[in-house]
């Protein structure tokens, strides 16, 4: 039933992961009809399926049965496929850390850094769009960005050259990132505020980004109805954290710009369904009423995917964007501190514009 399969942000991870976990052991040949329905697709806005039907229909031929693929027990797209991975990875993570061994150490945790105020910081300081600089190893859409990788190296020259904070992937399927790389850049000393990059589908993935360092979370509204989201800010907001909320198209950034508390929304220039990257959706999304009721309501915009030079952080500040979220374009270079200067056409570390 669909209002069953609406469930808050906790209860849905175990449902979800026991779904996944039938559909891999073959269901022991319960036909799918008689299970209940596990796709939200089409809710709040929602596109992809949180999780997949409980197991394909089984056909049958004369003496023989089969099941067909792509019957719903089959992501449609890449980001499905990582959602579905991600519900059964939380289920798991949560039998080793449940949430009262999570939330225990936090009340001594050491504050989370202020994301927010050092992007207004950068852009007060250099008048370009602050960068979130992205520590990211591999992607889905380009395979392995850098052989040779060390977050806290990368870590450091980004914050040496300017960046106002970073973002640490921590997916390790996909991305090959690790909250084992985030927790080390924390340690390292770093100060930029840490943005922990994840698929966050489930309240508990906020207490352990925080117990792992991170400053600020993602929140990616095609994964999440607009109840989840609200309900996250709020803890986010318990926690100390920032959470920067990702769009990609009208509808979403629509729903996203009704909901109190946002004071982060990222446009992404990639559509994760089928990684075409147009920087030019930053600008079309920000046109209008739009970007002008953006801008009443203090709302800071975050240009993210797809850039690579200084002609392309004109364009979306032109848009209206005051921070900007990039991976590639520096990962891939030999020294991606000096990367910074490259991007934007000019020197903006610290001591340099001093
Ligand atoms: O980067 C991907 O291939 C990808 C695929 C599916 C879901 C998310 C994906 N990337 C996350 C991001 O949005 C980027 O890492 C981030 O915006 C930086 O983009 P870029 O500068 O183009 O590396």
């Amino acid at each position: 039933m669909l209002q069953d399969a609406v469930a808050t942000a906790s209860d849905q991870t175990e449902t979800a992961a026991a779904a996944v976990e039938a559909t891999e052991q073959g269901n022991n040949g319960a036909p799918a009809a008689d299970a209940p329905a596990a796709s939200i697709e089409g809710l709040d806005g929602i596109k992809i399926r949180r999780r997949p039907v409980t197991g394909p229909s089984v056909h049958h031929v004369g003496p023989f049965q089969f099941r067909l693929e792509n019957e719903g027990n089959t992501p449609r797209n890449i980001l499905e496929k990582i959602v579905w991975n991600k519900d059964v990875e939380i289920w798991q993570m949560k039998e080793k850390m449940p949430l009262y061994r999570l939330k225990g150490p936090l009340d001594n945790a050491p504050p989370a850094r202020d994301f927010v105020a050092a992007l207004k910081a950068s852009y007060d300081r250099t008048a370009l769009p602050a960068l979130i600089a992205e520590v990211k190893k591999a992607s889905p859409s380009r395979g392995v960005l850098r052989e040779n990788f060390d977050p806290v190296e990368i870590a450091q020259a980004y914050e040496k050259n300017g960046a106002a904070c970073l973002s640490v992937l921590t997916d390790s399927k996909f991305f090959q990132g690790s909250f084992d790389y985030l927790e080390a850049i924390r340690n390292a000393g770093v100060k930029c505020p840490l943005l922990c990059k994840e698929f966050i589908i489930d309240a508990w993935q906020l207490y352990y980004a925080r117990s792992k360092g991170a400053d600020a979370v993602l929140l990616i509204a095609a994964i999440l109805p607009d109840r989840d989201i609200s309900y996250m800010l709020k803890i986010c907001k318990i926690l100390g954290m920032a959470a920067l909320v990702e769009v990609h198209d009208e509808r979403e950034i629509d729903r996203v710009i009704g909901i109190d508390g946002i004071q982060l929304i990222g446009i992404n220039n990639r559509n994760l369904e089928t990684f075409e990257v147009d920087i030019s959706n930053t600008k079309n999304l920000l046109e209008g009423e739009r970007g002008q009721l953006i801008a009443q309501k203090d709302i800071i915009v975050v240009g993210e995917s797809g850039l690579f030079t200084p002609d392309h952080v004109s364009f979306v500040q032109d848009a209206g964007v005051k921070a900007i979220l990039v991976g590639e374009s520096l990962i891939k270079q030999e020294d991606p501190g000096k990367a910074i200067a490259g991007l934007f056409g000019k020197d903006i570390s610290p001591v340099s514009s001093a």
